[in-house]
């Protein structure tokens, strides 16, 4: 049996303030009072790249145009994102082509599955496209833990889960100095990395 050790990588802290609190000018700079909803970001929290539903990266930065105040769809890049959520709606993920609310449930976590996690099941688990939308009421607080590698270690599918018949390797190996690579070159404008580390399309 593999043991994988995980390390804390960052905690985000988010408040997003309803849309009716961000003013008709949408918040943007100009308005006597800046409202734009407040972000933080934990140490060492990766700035995360944007995608649509089918992987390609959205132009733009991270809670501009009709986002605002939200988190655009992205997956997570590690290899799992612990997530407490408030009462107040906001997240959503995309199942068989639509966008569905992940319920706030009173004391429970929501447990996401990141890139490193589909690479290593050799895609039996999803890293899920999800997103934030801003609820027109009420304002929504969120800490989400990110969980992932020493820096330097190689993953790739789990020898286990790979065969020669039913299950062929679908993932490149990676690390993180690939994944840095990948944000300064050409493919990181276009493609989510998820997409530039398969082997298989389908
Ligand atoms: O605020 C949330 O519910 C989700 C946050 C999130 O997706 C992230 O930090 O990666
Ligand atoms: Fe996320």
């Amino acid at each position: 049996m593999r043991e994988l050790q995980l390390q804390g990588v960052g905690v985000g802290v988010r408040a997003v303030e309803p849309a009716a609190v961000q003013g008709a000018d949408g918040g943007g700079a100009g308005g006597a009072r800046d409202r734009r909803p407040r972000r933080r970001r934990g140490a060492g929290g990766l700035r995360r790249r944007v995608a649509d539903a089918d992987g390609e990266l959205l132009p733009g930065v991270p809670g501009a145009g009709p986002h605002a105040g939200g988190m655009p769809p992205h997956s997570d890049y590690g290899f799992l994102t612990i997530l407490l959520q408030d009462k107040v709606n906001g997240l959503e993920v995309r199942h068989a082509d639509q966008w569905v609310l992940v319920d706030p449930l009173p004391g429970s976590l929501v447990v996401n599955v990141g890139d490193h996690f589909e690479m290593y099941s050799n895609g039996r688990y999803k890293s899920v496209l999800h997103r934030v939308r801003v609820n027109s009421a009420r304002s929504r607080i969120s800490v989400a833990s990110l969980h992932s590698l020493p820096p330097a270690r190689v993953i790739g599918p789990a020898p286990e889960l790979v065969d020669d018949e039913k299950n062929p390797r679908r993932y490149m190996d990676t690390d993180f100095a690939t994944f840095l690579d990948y944000l300064s070159s050409a493919e990181g404008q276009h493609k989510s990395f998820l997409q530039t580390r398969r082997l298989l399309t389908s």
